[in-house]
């Protein structure tokens, strides 16, 4: 509290500086004990759902001027590292996708394949409400920022992960060839996006687990089929050697990138003839 003496030695000028001060901090205090106050979680800062999955994550947004460090700032949240000399302005094109199916299908294995080229094998651990990645993709040389969500896909956080479908541009929905009602509740995951997704989002069919041919129930054709008759794209893929892991962001990065940069008399671009040209097959022992 300020004395009225203290007033009259500090004068009006800065008299007006500290009510504005005291009032800002009032203000600060009283807001910080009416919201509810993020749980930074290192790995991620939109990991909040695992203190509650009720909770709905919270987000930071960094603002500021071309090269003052946002990006640098970020990584050594993320990954407690300072990338030195790495600046490059980042990309004006950026997209979120989003990777759906049952639990255990392997859509952590998926994208930590993709951003690191790593297998994470042993224990499995499921994913608790939802994670996130950067990676920037060089599609025809325009460089493609995507933000991929990875879903937990158990039914226990439905709820959040449904918050989450209407900021995707495309979905990947991955079933695991070795595990028949993966492949069954595939229909029900296709009514759950008709429902909370954007109508024109990008969706893709992946059946992965390919290497395992062994324990397969899934046949590729049937895959197949199921992807035609919902007008997808589809192939098999496998998070543990690779295999199709970078074809299939490749074709929703291009996908996403010609309808953003559209024109006219551009040439055209059909993601199921594309990904039909470049995908491969499971080496061996596709059929049952
Ligand atoms: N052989 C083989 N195993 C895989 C593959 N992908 C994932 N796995 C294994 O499958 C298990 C589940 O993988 P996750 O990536 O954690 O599954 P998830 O879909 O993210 O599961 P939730 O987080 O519960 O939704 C792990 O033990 C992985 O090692 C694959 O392509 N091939």
């Amino acid at each position: 509290m300020l004395s009225s003496s203290s007033v009259t030695l500090i004068g009006n000028q800065e008299f007006c500086v500290v009510c504005v001060c005291v009032c800002v901090c009032v203000c600060v205090c009283i807001r910080r004990s009416l919201l509810p106050q993020p749980q930074w979680h290192l790995r991620s800062p939109m990991h909040t759902a695992d203190a509650h999955p009720s909770l709905a994550p919270f987000q930071t947004i960094l603002v500021g001027d071309s090269g003052v460090g946002k990006t640098s700032l970020l990584v050594q949240f993320d990954q407690g590292k300072f990338i030195p000399g790495s600046f490059s302005a980042t990309v004006g094109i950026g997209f979120t996708v989003m990777l759906l199916g049952d639990s255990g299908v392997g859509k952590t294995c998926f994208l930590i394949q993709f951003k690191d080229g790593a297998f994470l094998s042993g224990t499995f651990i499921a994913t608790v409400g939802i994670d996130f990645r950067n990676k920037v993709v060089t599609v025809d040389g325009v460089r493609v920022k995507l933000q991929i969500w990875d879903t937990a896909g158990q039914e226990r956080f439905r709820s959040v992960t449904h918050a989450y479908y209407r900021d995707a541009q495309a979905l990947l929905l991955l079933y695991d060839i070795t595990n028949k009602s993966s492949f069954d509740n595939i229909r029900a995951w296709l009514t759950e996006i008709h429902e909370y997704a954007q109508r024109d989002v990008v969706i893709m069919l992946l059946g992965n687990k390919a290497d395992v041919s062994s324990e397969r129930v899934i046949r590729s054709e049937d895959g197949e089929t199921l992807a035609r008759e919902y007008g997808v794209p589809f192939m098999e893929t496998s998070a543990k050697t690779g295999m199709n892991v970078e074809l299939a962001f490749l074709a929703i990065a291009k996908e996403l990138k010609y309808r953003a940069l559209w024109q006219p008399d551009g040439p055209s671009f059909q993601i199921r003839d594309f990904v039909e040209s470049q995908k491969k097959r499971p080496s061996c022992c596709s059929v049952l």
